[in-house]
């Protein structure tokens, strides 16, 4: 899914949004000693196949949360992207299932 294109790498958790626009990298990692979970997202990456990843908007215990722009609309959203980890996988599962629920209700006007 990630298209990676730059190769100079930054820490996740000390960049602001301000700070991202001027590196060309992001690595974040939950265990700083394991490899395999990290991501690596650049300005420019292409996440799914028309989200170019414009910026950083904040880091969790899962992942990053990057300011994306569609490149068919031209639309800005905030793209949620998690570290490699089947557990995390089932617990992003859930949080997708339980606010696809709560959009339903809202959108429903039932709140
Ligand atoms: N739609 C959004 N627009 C702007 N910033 C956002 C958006 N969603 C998340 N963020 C930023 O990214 C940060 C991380 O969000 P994320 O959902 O990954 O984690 P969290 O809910 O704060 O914590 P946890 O890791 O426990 O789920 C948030 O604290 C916020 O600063």
């Amino acid at each position: 899914m990630l298209n990676l294109k730059r190769t100079q790498k930054i820490s996740c958790s000390s960049q602001n949004s301000e700070q991202f626009s001027q590196q060309e990298y992001v690595n974040a990692s939950a265990n700083p000693s394991s490899s395999k979970n990290n991501l690596e997202i650049s300005k420019e990456t292409l996440l799914g196949d028309h989200y170019e990843v414009e910026g950083f908007l904040g880091e969790g215990r899962f992942g990053i949360v990057t300011k994306c722009r569609n490149t068919k609309t031209n639309e800005v959203v905030a793209i949620k992207v998690n570290k490699r980890n089947n557990e995390i996988l089932q617990q992003a599962k859930m949080e997708i299932f339980i606010l696809a629920q709560l959009r339903g209700v809202l959108t429903q006007g039932e709140i």
